[in-house]
This record gives C-alpha cells, structure tokens and sequence, in this order.
C-alpha cells in the first residue's frame, strides 16, 4: 500500500490534535491532508494552513489511501453505510482505515466496509493538542509493519505511542482516554479547596500542576514503584496519613476501581 494522501472523517477536537501535530512537525504536507466535516467552517484553520477540504465523503474516499475516522462513536453507522459504496470499488488492501472511536471494535468496521481492509484502532487523549498526548494502536493482522508504522509516526507527531492488542484497547481508555478527566477533576477540587482557605486559586493550580508534573516523573524515572513513593511521602501519624486515611474510609479505591470498570464497560456498549 502506497500512502499519499490521508483523509480526515469528523473534525473536531481529536482530529485537529492529530492534524495540528502531523502540520507542526511537517511530517505530511498539508496539500496531501484531505479532510471532510458536515460543518465546513469547522476545516476552515486547517485550509488556511494549506489543507484541503472536502466537499463529500465520496470525494475524500476518491483521493485518499488513509482515512482517519475521527467523527464520535454514535455516528459511525451512519458514516460507515455511506462510506461502504464510496470504497466498494479499491482493492481490498489500498485503503487503511484508522478509527479513534471509543468502543468500535474491528468487526464492527470489518462488518461495515469489508472483512478483508486495513484497519488500525487508536486511542489518543487531549494532550497531543499540545504534543504531548497518549496514544495507545491496534491493528488487524494484514496490517503490514511498514503500515503500521506510518500511523505510530504520525500519533508520535503528538506524543507517546505504545501497541496494544485490541482485547486490551476499551481497557487503557481509562489509563489514558479518559484520565486527562479525573486528573482535571483532581486540580479542581484541590484549587476550589485552596481557594475556600484564602489562597489565591492561580497559586494553587501553578503548585498542583508543578506536583504533577513532578510525581510523573517521579514515577517514570525514580526507579521506585507507586506504593514506595506514596510510603515516602507518608509521614507516620503526619497530614499524608491523615489525608489516605480518609480516602480509605470513603472507599477511594473501590470508587476509583469502579469508575475504570464503567469506563469499559461503556465503551463495549458503544459498539455497533
Ligand atoms: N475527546 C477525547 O478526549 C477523545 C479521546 C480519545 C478518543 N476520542 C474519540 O474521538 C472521536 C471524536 O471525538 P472528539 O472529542 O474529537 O469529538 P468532536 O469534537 O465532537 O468531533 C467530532 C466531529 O465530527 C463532526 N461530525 C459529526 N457528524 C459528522 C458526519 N456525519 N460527517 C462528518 N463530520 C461529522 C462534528 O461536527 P459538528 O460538531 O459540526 O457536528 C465534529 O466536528 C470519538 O469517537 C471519541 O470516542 C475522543
Ligand atoms: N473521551 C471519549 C469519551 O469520553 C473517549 C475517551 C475520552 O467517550
């Protein structure tokens, strides 16, 4: 399979990540990124730069070898039932499907476009608007390595890649999809809290995210595991304590434990 040119399906936030990240390290010319939203003015960023927009999925699927599905999941039979016809006539490995959707799972695109395609499933999260997100790939086996790792490089213009195998992909949504959310929710509360005690709430978030920033590499680079570093911060009979005791009695773990497994499990109920 030869790529030339890479076609975007649903512009919104996730694409414009993955878009603004191929653009800003100029790893595909704008002129060979196609791009198609029901909305055009959404494309409108991306045109000025040089991109070029779609007037139909028919043209996009005419000029493209790749084509990312970037629309959400409750779209998807819609835009696969008239996406089929559009692609009935390539052979069966000249066009590379790669969808970022929660929950569709390669059956439901192998059922929608043909048993026999290419398809990559991805799992980004926000922060590769900044280049710095997560993004975890499956592939369906006639994926070829030379394929596949055109599409790691072009999530890699955004941040870290890492494989995983599809059984596994509804699962890291709540390590990496989803968890930009919870840490948010984190910052919040520890900002609202500070906020209640006087403090100016630009201070606390400015130390919140320095805290995260450096416990992440703490974790990735200390060479100590999550429970010695929380045992290292935890003072015996000190605020740490005081702090995990009460999480413990509120049941954090469980409810944290819970609230992945309702990740997953909403993630199997968006498939088609
Ligand atoms: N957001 C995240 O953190 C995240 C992380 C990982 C994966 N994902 C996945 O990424 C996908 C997109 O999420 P998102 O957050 O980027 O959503 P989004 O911002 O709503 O983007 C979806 C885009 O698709 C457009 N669209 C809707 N129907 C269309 C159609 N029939 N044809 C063409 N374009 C259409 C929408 O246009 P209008 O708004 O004009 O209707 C919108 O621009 C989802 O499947 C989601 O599961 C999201
Ligand atoms: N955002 C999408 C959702 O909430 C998928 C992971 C993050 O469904």
């Amino acid at each position: 399979m030869k790529n030339s040119n890479f076609g975007f399906i649903g512009i919104g936030n996730m694409a414009s990540a993955i878009i603004g990240g191929i653009l800003s390290t100029n790893f595909i010319k704008p002129e060979n990124i196609y791009m198609y939203n029901h909305h055009p003015e959404k494309m409108q960023h991306f045109v000025d730069a040089g991109c070029i927009p779609c007037t139909s999925l028919g043209e996009l699927a005419e000029t493209c070898s790749t084509i990312f599905l970037c629309i959400k999941p409750q779209v998807f039979p819609d835009v696969l039932l008239k996406l089929q016809p559009l692609v009935a006539n390539k052979k069966a490995n000249d066009v590379l499907f790669v969808s970022i959707a929660a929950g569709i799972t390669f059956q439901n695109l192998q059922s929608a476009l043909g048993a026999d395609r290419l398809y990559v499933r991805a799992m980004p999260n926000t922060p590769l608007l900044l280049g710095k997100g997560a993004t975890s790939l499956s592939r369906t086996s006639n994926v070829s390595s030379d394929d596949f790792k055109q599409i790691c490089d072009i999530f890699s213009c955004c941040g870290l890649v890492r494989e995983v195998p599809e059984e596994q992909i509804n699962a890291v949504i709540a390590v990496s999809g989803s968890s930009p959310a919870y840490l948010y929710l984190l910052a919040k509360l520890a900002c609202d809290y500070a906020e209640q005690r006087g403090m100016d709430r630009k201070t606390a978030l400015d130390l919140f995210c320095q805290t995260m920033t450096g416990s992440a590499e703490m974790l990735l680079n200390s060479g100590k595991d999550p429970q010695t570093l929380i045992d290292m911060v935890t003072s015996k009979g000190g605020t740490t304590f005081a702090l995990l005791g009460v999480l413990r009695e509120h049941g954090f773990d469980e409810t944290m434990l819970a609230s992945f497994a309702a990740c997953e499990q909403r993630a199997k109920e968006l498939s088609m």
